[in-house]
């Protein structure tokens, strides 16, 4: 969508095309609203204007995630209705909205938009993450949390986490005495990555994730056929939403506190005094800084039925984007919210914050993320790592103001540039 939007941006041919569309649906839009008797109009929610044909897609630009906020502040709009080509899309921008959506539409909301080339990318939908509400999703989804994502599991895989996080220490350690430059958004990705693939396809706890779907698919008891292509989505469920996802939490933690030397050093201080030596897993419930600094570095669905939301009709197919970037930056809800300010979060966890919907950073409802747990035992137990066992430094002498944080918006907001440091072991 950005890349479309882009094109269309640059595009100096499409420029009177898009005008003479223009003139033309206003006069025709006038003429049909003289002479036709309308249906009763409906109560819509509030609209930037569009053209013809391509609505708001023009406006979307290359971060929709900024344009988006900046048009719900211009419009002062918690919720606000685009039109993305000839689809009707709900933008949906405050934690008041979001929890009106998600505690009393759920269900409403709980399918995704049905792209065919996309859903061929993911096995026909087969993919917990693309799947429509129904059976085979619930059954998938229980699969994957059950052998993998649940608490319980993935406590059971604090020995693969450990073993990761040290290796990564010992490179950091060959890297400071080479004097060379680390790439924190590699060391991110690696890490996640290794971690998925050892606990999906190794046999840490007896049998690997492979060997359960197998099974399942060998005794069929489960009453859900598990052919190769559910196998292969599944899999495919937890290498895209397990290894980007984590790696990029890291290296916006990692930016921000190399951007905050004073936040570091604060944060240095408390996994110090917690943990002598490598930080183990035990150590991190006694980090509560650590927690306000990821909770402060920390968003399409489709409308199944119409339906009034906030006192607005909706029609079915509406497109649903719950930005949440902007709810984490509402300047009704949070004071300087374009500071980096962990000790916002000094008093309320995680748990506190999702169910008020301050922030959703892994989406809401029935289709929020299934592997929270996961990511944040993953990335709680490197960034521990890194910051307990080195200080930072940008190279060349760079200061921290001048580190830059221009995003790269797809898949995931992450940034343009590999994160750059060196590491000096204490
Ligand atoms: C910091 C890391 C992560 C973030 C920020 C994140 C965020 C999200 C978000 C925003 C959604 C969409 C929720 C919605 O539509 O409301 C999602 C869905 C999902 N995530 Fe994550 N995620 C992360 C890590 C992971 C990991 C590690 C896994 C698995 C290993 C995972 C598996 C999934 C799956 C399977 C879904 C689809 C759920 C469904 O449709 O039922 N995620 N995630």
């Amino acid at each position: 969508m950005g890349f479309l939007a882009q094109h269309l941006h640059c595009s100096f041919l499409l420029l009177p095309a898009i005008f003479f569309c223009s003139a033309a649906y206003f006069l025709l839009n006038r003429y049909y609203s003289s002479t036709s008797s309308a249906p009763p109009k409906k109560h819509l929610p509030p609209s930037p204007p569009g053209l013809p044909v391509i609505g708001n897609l023009h406006q979307i630009g290359r971060h929709p995630h900024r344009t988006f906020a900046a048009l719900a502040r211009r419009y002062a709009a918690p919720v606000m209705l685009l039109r993305l080509g000839s689809r009707p899309a709900l933008l949906v921008s405050t934690g008041a909205a979001a929890r009106e959506l998600f505690k009393n539409h759920d269900l409403l909301v709980s399918t995704r938009v049905r792209i065919k080339t996309i859903e061929k990318l993911f096995y026909d939908a087969k993919t917990v993450a693309s799947a429509p509400p129904g059976d085979y999703w619930r059954h998938a989804r229980a699969t994957c949390v059950l052998h993998l994502l649940s608490n319980k599991r993935v406590q059971s895989f604090a020995s693969v986490r450990a073993q990761e996080t040290n290796l990564v220490v010992e490179r950091l350690v060959a890297a400071s005495r080479r004097g060379a430059r680390v790439d924190l958004s590699d060391v991110a990705t690696c890490l996640s990555n290794d971690v998925i693939c050892r606990v999906a396809f190794g046999e840490e706890e007896g049998k690997s994730f492979v060997d359960v779907l197998l099974e399942e698919q060998k005794d069929g008891k489960s009453g859900h056929f598990l052919g190769r292509d559910n196998i292969k989505a599944l899999l495919l469920d937890m290498f895209v939403g397990g290894t980007d996802t984590t790696a990029t939490l890291v290296e916006w933690v990692m930016a921000e506190l190399l951007r905050h030397p004073d936040i570091m050093n604060k944060l240095q201080h408390e996994v110090r005094t917690v943990a002598k030596g490598n930080v183990n897993e035990n150590d991190l419930d006694n980090m509560t800084y650590l927690k306000q600094v990821i909770l402060e570095t920390l968003a399409p669905r489709e409308l199944m039925e119409d339906c009034t939301i906030m006192g607005y009709n909706l029609a079915a197919g509406t497109f649903i984007f719950t930005n949440a970037w902007a709810i984490g930056r509402d300047p009704n809800r949070w004071a300087d919210p374009d500071e980096f300010q962990p000790e916002r979060f000094a008093n309320r966890s995680l748990d506190d914050s999702v169910h008020a919907f301050d922030v959703v950073p892994f989406g809401a409802g029935r289709r929020g993320c299934a592997g929270r747990s996961f990511a944040l035992a993953t990335a709680e137990l490197l960034i521990a790592n890194l910051v307990g066992r080195f200080d930072w430094a940008l190279p060349d002498g760079g200061k921290a103001e001048d580190l830059d944080m221009s995003e790269c918006t797809l898949p995931t907001i992450h940034l343009r540039y590999p994160l750059l440091a060196m590491a000096t072991p204490v």
